[in-house]
């Protein structure tokens, strides 16, 4: 079976002049936590986007290999043919269906494995039954993972922030993943919700999942991570573990001002 997940090579994105990635290679192994850090503007977020179909990469090779043993390769992928491929993830600002109860939110995840047909969800014929339990089984598994289970009749909105960044990440995972992206998941979080995501993540990971992430908290980082990749100015500049990566003289030069022991 093979230990990779993700293998990400010579990954470059050009806007008309900016060069927003140059040449990124990257990769995820199962069951890994890996972190993605650089200064603002580095080229995280486009790197995220060039991965997930948002945008299509000048340059470069996307292969995904799943829990299930397939192998994919994603650039050029519209960004629903990527989930169904195997990856989710989560964006920085929240995209919930607000007036949607926490259980629907979920069950929409869920909708990229279905194969009811319009007829058969018209006429509820029996397997459409069927497939629709297990969308809600399933849903309250993830929800009683991310720890909203007592929420699931609750409407989005009237969420915590940090319950609806859980909520989030339900829905990405009710997707099946082999791979979960989070882009700058504790972003806006108070301390005590940052430690209820560390504790998600890990939970997460234990559950088999591999996860890659984007964040600014250096210490959420640090904790979490088994690998780190630091970018700056679309450009790898240094990889290895939390420990390499806190002495590493090329990181902190990028960091200057910043405290990477934060
Ligand atoms: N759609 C776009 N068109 C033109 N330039 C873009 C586009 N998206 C990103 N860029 C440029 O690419 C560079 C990298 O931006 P990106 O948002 O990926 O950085 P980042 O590391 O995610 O930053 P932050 O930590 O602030 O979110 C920046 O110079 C940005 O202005």
């Amino acid at each position: 079976m093979n230990d990779t997940i993700l293998k990400v090579s010579g990954l470059s994105m050009h806007f008309g002049g900016i060069q927003a990635l140059k040449q990124l290679d990257l990769e995820v192994k199962r069951g890994e936590i890996v972190a993605l850090i650089g200064p603002n503007g580095a080229g995280k977020t486009t790197f995220f986007n060039c991965v997930t179909g948002i945008y299509n990469p000048t340059e470069g090779d996307v292969i995904l290999h799943t829990l299930q043993g397939t192998t994919s390769r994603l650039n050029g992928l519209k960004p629903n043919k990527v989930t169904e491929k195997g990856m989710a993830r989560t964006f920085q600002n929240i995209r919930l269906f607000q007036n949607m109860t926490v259980l629907e939110n979920v069950m929409i995840g869920r909708h990229c494995r279905t194969h009811s047909f319009i007829l058969g969800a018209i006429l509820r014929t029996p397997s459409n039954r069927k497939e629709e339990q297990e969308i809600v089984e399933r849903s309250y598994e993830i929800l009683e993972l991310v720890g909203l289970a007592d929420e699931v009749d609750n409407f989005a909105r009237n969420l915590s922030y940090g319950a609806q960044r859980r909520l989030e990440i339900a829905r990405a995972l009710a997707t099946d993943p082999s791979l979960l992206l989070l882009d700058e998941p504790a972003a806006g979080m108070n301390p005590q919700e940052t430690q209820e995501l560390v504790q998600l993540i890990l939970r997460i990971r234990d559950q088999g999942y591999s996860i890659l992430l984007i964040e600014h908290d250096m210490k959420l980082v640090m904790t979490l991570s088994n690998r780190i990749y630091v970018m700056d100015y679309g450009k790898k500049i240094a990889q290895g573990t939390p420990e390499e990566i806190q002495s590493n003289p090329v990181v902190i030069k990028a960091y200057l001002g910043e405290d990477l022991d934060a």
